[in-house]
């Protein structure tokens, strides 16, 4: 006899948070807690937040710092110390560092006891602006970048600008290559305003955090598991994705990568007549205005390409690119001819050969 039962799911109850620019508060967390963070973040700070953290029980994990870490392997070991620490269904963790530990730990979270709650406490401009917000969360494997993951909301983002004072100017210019994402795909008016101010200044930094994070928030709330709009976000990234991972995780940070991906992407856009050359110019010239790398030696482009279709955004074959219109809009190049594809990575490989 065959029967058919019927699973109806009401909506998925909303997982609505806050994300608060501001100096960090009092956290009161009414079961255990653990801070997932690493030697370096730390050294630096962590005595700041111990103060702020009220929790039933406090524990402290601590895995190594870098892109390279980023793995199933530290999942297993960040796992096995919650286990340790017995906490529980009802318990939460906090991610304190940048973007690499807030993947892991929200991760983590999306997969402890089938899922815990966890905050984020970004301390690196680009997890600030852009990792600590909407719920992406995962790790590297062998095949590259950020392929196993869950979407898991944090329970809330606390961005205080008190942590970038340590932080070093590389990591500084990698966080506002996010930011310049978002101004090239969403926001004319903003990048006109990146270029007449300097984000060194503080009340400035604050403004791009603001922006920033509105522009994201938006986003993700349309479109929370990247069905549509939220590719955008990714512009840069198809390109900045297998750079990181042929070039060794760590070689180029991920805000550099994402820079010279949006070079890429753009120098696509300029072969398929969608963007102008004046345009692409004026996002060169801000990237490089923070020192960004504008420029990457694609060794083999041949293989360059097959990486692609690893990228989520590929299907059937078919891979799709995240391009300016122009700045502040955007469009989906969908399944560009290959040898298109390859005469724009060969212009870079021939760039960077004329240069070397
Ligand atoms: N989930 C998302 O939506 C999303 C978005 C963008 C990037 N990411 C991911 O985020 C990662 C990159 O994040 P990142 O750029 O923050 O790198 P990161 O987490 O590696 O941090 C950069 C370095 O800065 C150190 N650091 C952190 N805070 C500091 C501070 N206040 N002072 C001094 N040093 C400090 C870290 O220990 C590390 O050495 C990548 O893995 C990327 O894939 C995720
Ligand atoms: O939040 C998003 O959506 C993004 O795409 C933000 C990106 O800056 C981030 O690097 C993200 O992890 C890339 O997405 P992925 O799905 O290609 O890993
Ligand atoms: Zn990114």
């Amino acid at each position: 006899m065959r029967m058919k039962v019927s699973i109806t799911l009401p909506t998925p109850p909303s997982r609505d948070y806050e994300i608060t620019i501001d100096t960090l508060p009092k956290i009161t967390i009414d079961g255990k807690a653990a801070i997932v963070t690493n030697p370096k973040v730390a050294g630096l700070h962590l005595h700041r937040l111990l103060a702020a953290v009220d929790a039933k029980e406090l524990y402290i994990v601590t895995i190594p710092d870098g892109e390279n870490y980023k793995t199933m392997e530290m999942i297993e070991f960040i796992l096995d110390r919650l286990f340790d620490h017995r906490l529980d269904r009802k318990s939460t963790l906090i991610a304190f560092g940048g973007g690499v530990i807030g993947d892991m730990t929200g991760f983590a979270a999306s997969i402890f006891q089938r899922g815990i709650d966890f905050i984020q406490v970004p301390t690196t401009l680009l997890s600030q602006v852009d990792a600590s917000v909407g719920g992406k969360t995962g790790i590297n494997n062998r095949f590259g970048k950020n392929l196993v993951g869950a979407f898991h909301q944090p329970r809330a983002v606390y961005i205080d600008t008190f942590w970038l004072k340590t932080l070093p100017e590389r990591e500084f210019a990698a966080g506002v290559a996010e930011i310049v994402k978002m101004a090239v795909m969403f926001d004319a008016d903003f990048f006109q305003w990146l270029e007449s101010h300097d984000l060194h200044e503080e009340e400035n930094l604050k403004e791009a955090i603001r922006r920033s994070v509105e522009l994201k928030a938006r986003v993700v709330n349309e479109d929370e598991k990247e069905k549509g709009i939220r590719a955008v976000l990714n512009y840069g990234h198809t390109f900045a994705h297998v750079i990181e991972n042929f070039s060794g995780y760590g070689t180029y940070l991920h805000g550099e990568a994402v820079a010279a991906g949006m070079v890429m992407a753009n120098a696509l856009a300029i072969e398929y007549g969608l963007f102008s050359m004046e345009e692409a110019e004026r996002v060169k010239s801000l990237l490089e205005k923070y020192g960004l790398p504008t420029e990457y030696a694609i060794e083999d482009p041949e293989s360059f390409y097959d990486q692609f279709f690893l990228d989520k955004k590929s299907h059937d074959n078919k891979i799709t690119f995240i391009v300016p219109k122009a700045i502040g809009v955007w469009k989906m190049l969908v399944n560009p001819e290959k040898t298109r594809i390859i005469k724009v990575l060969e212009a870079f490989k021939k760039e960077t050969a004329v240069e070397s």
